[in-house]
């Protein structure tokens, strides 16, 4: 069977459906997320995990990245949060993933860091949410990234990519390597978005089409 691209609406739509009528609490579909990104930054030699950065944006797609360092630190892999935005405005899931960072002493900084230190960069800014240009301390953060010349992992879409289309919405992220949930998304197979995803591997972490379970 050919392999099933989706758009944003399919993306939000399905994720919808695995929660209410499967029963998959969200916070799991988040655990089985990180864990995909983790196997994908230790199996890619691209990746050197001396000390990685997640740089992680107010949505569930930061809650990800959050949920990353977590499993980081407990497999004793140094690792930083950099956080985006304001702390008062995270979703609900991104906001439980950053309490229990916190209290797993993870570290968590709010100023652009010098990047040097650091080894790989995992993009949890913005996913399949995205709705618009990438501007302002968001904008600055994907600069001073992409500047670093670093190894990037991106969760789901790289940030600043449109999940239908591959445009650029202001600036995107360069990744080595994009680990985007369940589906392929339409805009990492157009010419911009492949370029910005680089390699794209597919994680089955359990969200599903509502068409395509025959047994339901
Ligand atoms: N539990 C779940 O619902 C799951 C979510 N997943 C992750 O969650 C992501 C989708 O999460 P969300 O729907 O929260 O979306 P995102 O995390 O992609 O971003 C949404 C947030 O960013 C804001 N925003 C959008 N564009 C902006 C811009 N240009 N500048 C500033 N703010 C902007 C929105 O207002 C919203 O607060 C997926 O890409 C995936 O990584 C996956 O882990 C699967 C499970
Ligand atoms: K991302």
């Amino acid at each position: 069977m050919a392999e099933q691209i989706i758009t944003a609406k399919q993306a939000h739509a399905f994720d919808t459906y695995t929660i209410e009528h499967l029963g998959v609490p969200s916070l799991v579909l988040m655990e089985h997320a990180a864990m995909a990104v983790v196997t994908r930054l230790r199996e890619n030699p691209e990746f050197d995990l001396q000390h990685t950065l997640v740089v992680a944006g107010p949505g569930n797609n930061g809650g990800d990245g959050i949920a990353v360092a977590r499993l980081l630190m407990l497999q004793h892999v140094p690792v930083t949060i950099w956080l985006l935005g304001n702390r008062a405005h995270l979703s609900m899931q991104a906001a439980q993933q950053l309490t229990i960072a916190d209290n797993y002493g993870i570290p968590i900084i709010t100023e652009t860091p010098v990047l040097d230190r650091f080894s790989t960069i995992v993009d949890a800014i913005f996913g399949v949410g995205l709705t618009r240009p990438v501007t302002g301390s968001f904008g600055d953060a994907v600069k001073h990234i992409n500047a670093a010349n670093l190894p990037v992992l991106a969760i789901d879409v790289p940030t600043g990519i449109d999940t239908d289309t591959g445009a650029i919405l202001g600036i995107a992220i360069a990744a080595n390597e994009t680990v985007t949930m369940s589906y392929n998304k339409v805009g990492l197979t157009t010419a911009t978005g492949k370029e910005a995803a680089g390699t794209v591997t597919v994680a089955n972490i359990g969200i599903y089409d509502p068409a395509t379970l025959t047994n339901n």
